[in-house]
């Protein structure tokens, strides 16, 4: 955690694209249904910089919350019809609130409804990526949600932290804002320790972070740790992220100014090429592999190809071209990539030489388990 935050803070004021994301606990006024006029305030923010020419993208929360009250109901439900169904309610009211705000600006709104599969399938990425582009550039804000009504449980984001920061790799954005219903990061959850002090300024690949980032209140879904996550993700594409109160006056405007609000998580590396980005991003995994200390060396200081002779064990069921996790024997996770041979066919040919792949399996689709193009080193 760096000493000067005006240096660290700087970075902001250069911001050209910037994607804000609203978070649930925040936009619903902890339950009471959305709260229009902080809306109305965030959007009067978010028109300024829009004319003060930053790029401005919005991934909001509240579709849920807000369904539920329209519906009538106290407390979230868990059966996956009744959140789908309390999102449909809800989504409309929130796409509504939006657009009449922004309009007050003479500023366009869209609703954009992303899943999972969206961003995970390489050609509907490119697609919503080439439509939201189109957006930005004809002056319009897109509000982005998750499409909850479609679904379900295993294939969900969950929460709207890791999708603002997939949205910010697929635009390359300069930084990602998020604002929520505490101040920042605190060095414990503020909410049950009243000791707990603002972390101001780090590394966003820090591993001391995760032991402070903590879940998330009844609203809203993640907490810090999928905030602390989505830092980490946007730094893939060089974005910094900003985590502040979305209660302070002109904190967009502010943060964007430079000044020294909520808590400011820089990348530490430098940006991955588009494609490595969308690997990073890849949330489904399908297996595992553990690798030898040998490879977990050539993967991370020469990010070569991953061949089977590394490879010391192969758990889960997968097909070619599946996401599989890499793994040292200690289980810290090394790298990700997609997977050149099926899981049956791999549990064969692990540590094994290359030239044996066609002997063994009597055919050889490549001499890599992964090939370095498809790997991203994490
Ligand atoms: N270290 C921490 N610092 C700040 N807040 C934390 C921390 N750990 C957990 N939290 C919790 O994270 C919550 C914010 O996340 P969440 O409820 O998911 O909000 P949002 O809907 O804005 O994403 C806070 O209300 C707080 O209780
Ligand atoms: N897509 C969901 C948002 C999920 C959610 O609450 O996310 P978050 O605000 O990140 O805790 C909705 O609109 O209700």
């Amino acid at each position: 955690m760096t000493a000067d935050r005006r240096v660290g803070r700087g970075v902001l004021e250069g911001a050209k694209r910037v994607v804000v994301k609203i978070g649930s606990a925040l936009l619903t006024n902890d339950g009471r249904g959305l709260d229009e006029s902080a809306i109305g305030g965030w959007v009067d923010q978010m028109a300024e910089l829009h004319r003060r020419g930053v790029e401005v993208v919005l991934v909001s929360s509240g579709s849920i919350a807000e369904g539920m009250v329209r519906l009538g109901w106290q407390t979230r439900p868990t059966a996956v019809h009744e959140l789908q169904a309390a999102a449909a309610v809800g989504q409309s009211g929130l796409s509504q609130c939006y657009e009449t705000h922004f309009a007050r600006h003479h500023l366009r709104s869209a609703q954009v409804l992303l899943t999972h599969d969206d961003l995970s399938n390489r050609k509907r990425y490119l697609n919503a990526r080439s439509a939201l582009r189109t957006l930005v550039q004809l002056g319009v804000i897109p509000v982005i949600n998750e499409n909850d009504t479609v679904v379900t449980d295993e294939i969900r984001f969950g929460d709207n932290d890791t999708l603002g920061a997939l949205v910010a790799n697929l635009l390359e954005a300069d930084a990602l804002l998020i604002l929520t219903d505490q101040e920042g990061l605190f060095d414990a959850d503020p909410r049950h320790d009243p000791a707990a002090r603002l972390i101001g300024e780090g590394q966003a690949d820090d591993p001391l972070l995760d032991a402070v980032a903590g879940g998330g209140g009844a609203l809203g879904r993640g907490g810090m740790a999928t905030k602390l996550r989505a830092a980490r993700l946007a730094a893939r594409s060089g974005a910094v992220t900003a985590i502040a109160s979305g209660r302070q006056p002109s904190v967009l405007t502010r943060l964007l100014e430079g000044e020294s609000l909520g808590t400011l998580l820089h990348p530490d590396h430098a940006p991955l090429a588009a494609r490595k980005r969308w690997l990073a991003g890849q949330l489904q995994v399908r297996g595992t592999l553990t690798l030898d200390a040998g490879a977990v060396n050539v993967l991370r200081s020469q990010g070569s190809s991953l061949l089977p002779v590394g490879v010391k064990r192969v758990q889960g069921t997968f097909r070619r071209g599946d996401m599989v996790v890499c793994v040292d024997e200690q289980g810290t996770r090394v790298a990700k990539g997609l997977i050149n041979y099926s899981s049956v066919d791999a549990m064969q040919i692990v540590g094994q030489p290359s030239q044996r792949i066609a002997e063994i399996l009597g055919y050889m689709e490549a001499p890599e388990l992964i090939h370095r193009d498809n790997l991203v080193v994490i």
